[in-house]
């Protein structure tokens, strides 16, 4: 019915082909389905036990969603902007490979358990726009990048784990509170009570189960008041004080931000500067990270969808396989750094990383590997693909295995 699904009724072609469909070795490995006006259940989609990547972004899919236990190797689940309801699927709770689960803007409901935290390797996890309800005291995931709960029925207070997130990734949730919210002190009902005076010590809005945790965070500081001042009658002659201190510790965080911004800069020219193999390890964390963060697949406003073009033949590969192969340093160039990428099905490409990511306009740096995409020579090594992003450019050749003429002929 969707004329973007033009193909998916072709007889005789391979599933592999239609649009949205990519596959490695045979099994479906990435489904892209978004903005087709979908709906109905997303059930027949549990077989697909290969799936690595499963997007079905803004349709009208509904239903609760289903058992996906099966699908043990995925890594970007995104169900966003769908009419799901029903709970928060524990099914994702055992897919212990999930990078990014985007279940914003839907109809879930319940509470949001706090078994996530088994799933270690998330960045991104969104649940905003949903009726998500109780506590998110229990959530500790060391890796996020991306977090939003906004637009819930949440209540309780902030884990530290998640107060470095800006408000806006909490808000409309009128029970929550803590930074970067409201202090949960300000919103304990009557002040008469005074702190800690119904020994409650389980309720994340008891006054007296703040301090430890807000005082030491950062982003807390000038909207959290010391605690011990909260009940106290002279409130109002101690604010002076306290609006000094934080301003005080405000400048601190400023020149800490500056200083290590410089301290950024200068470590990296004199990382540039001695490169060379001794470096493997942490250049290859520095550029999983950057590649990491430009996402192929953007959930927020500003990011820029990266694109991995190819050339000839089919798609063996998306930016994600690349992240996920292993990789070793080869060798540095004029122009950048090359990796050796070895695939999941077994493939070998020499990814190349180019040094300054800013260099050129998208259309220009398009017509350049347009030329070089088409070069075919007995003595020049295949450009296969290229991933372009703003801040991110990637150039994947075939894998010359016997080095280069330089080693043949020095042996070293
Ligand atoms: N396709 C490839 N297969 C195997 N090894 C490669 C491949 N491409 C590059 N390398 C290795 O990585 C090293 C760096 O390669 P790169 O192409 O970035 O620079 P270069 O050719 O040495 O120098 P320049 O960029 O100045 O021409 C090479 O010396 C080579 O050992």
């Amino acid at each position: 019915a969707n004329e973007k699904l033009w193909d998916w009724n072709s007889t005789g072609v391979s599933p592999c082909s239609w649009s949205g469909v990519s596959c490695s070795r045979n099994r479906v490995s990435r489904l892209v389905l978004e903005d087709l006006d979908l709906s109905g259940s997303i059930q027949p989609l549990t077989g697909l036990t290969q799936l690595r990547v499963l997007s079905l972004k803004h349709n009208r899919l509904s239903g609760p969603i289903p058992d996906l236990s099966n699908l043990t190797a995925l890594k970007l689940l995104f169900l966003s902007d769908n009419g799901f309801s029903g709970k928060f699927p524990p099914s994702v709770l055992s897919l212990i490979h999930l990078y990014r689960l985007d279940l914003s803007h839907n109809n879930l409901s319940g509470e949001v358990p706090p078994t996530l935290n088994h799933l270690t390797h998330l960045l991104t996890l969104r649940l905003d726009g949903n009726r998500f309800s109780g506590p998110i005291t229990g959530i500790v995931l060391p890796t996020l990048q991306e977090f939003n709960v906004s637009g819930n029925r949440l209540q309780g207070e902030i884990p530290k784990s998640l107060s470095a997130f800006p408000e806006s990734a909490f808000s409309q949730n009128t029970g929550l509170c803590g930074s970067p919210l409201q202090s949960c002190n300000g919103i304990v009902g009557d002040p008469s009570e005074g702190p800690g005076s119904n020994g409650e010590v389980a309720s994340p809005l008891m006054p007296g189960a703040g301090p430890s945790i807000v005082s030491s965070s950062p982003s807390s500081i000038p909207g959290s008041t010391n605690p011990a001042l909260s009940g106290n009658p002279h409130r109002r002659a101690r604010m002076k004080p306290v609006a000094l201190i934080a301003i005080i510790v405000g400048d601190a965080i400023v020149l800490a931000v500056i200083s290590l911004l410089l301290y950024c800069y200068f470590w990296r020219n004199y990382m540039g500067k001695i490169g060379g193999e001794g470096q493997k390890g942490s250049k290859l964390m520095e550029s999983e990270k950057i590649v990491y963060s430009s996402s192929p697949y953007p959930t927020q406003a500003g990011y820029e969808r990266g694109r991995m073009v190819f050339f000839e033949g089919e798609r063996r590969f998306e930016l994600e396989d690349l992240l996920r192969a292993s990789a070793e340093m080869l060798g540095k160039g004029g122009f950048g750094t090359a990796y050796k990428a070895v695939l999941d099905d077994g493939g070998v490409v020499a990814v190349k990383r180019l040094k300054d990511a800013s260099v050129g306009g998208k259309r220009e740096f398009e017509q350049h590997m347009e030329i070089l995409g088409r070069l075919r020579h007995p003595n020049l090594v295949n450009l296969r693909a290229y991933y372009f992003a703003r801040e991110e450019k990637l150039l994947v050749y075939d894998y010359m295995a016997n080095g280069s003429l330089f080693w043949l002929l020095h042996g070293m």
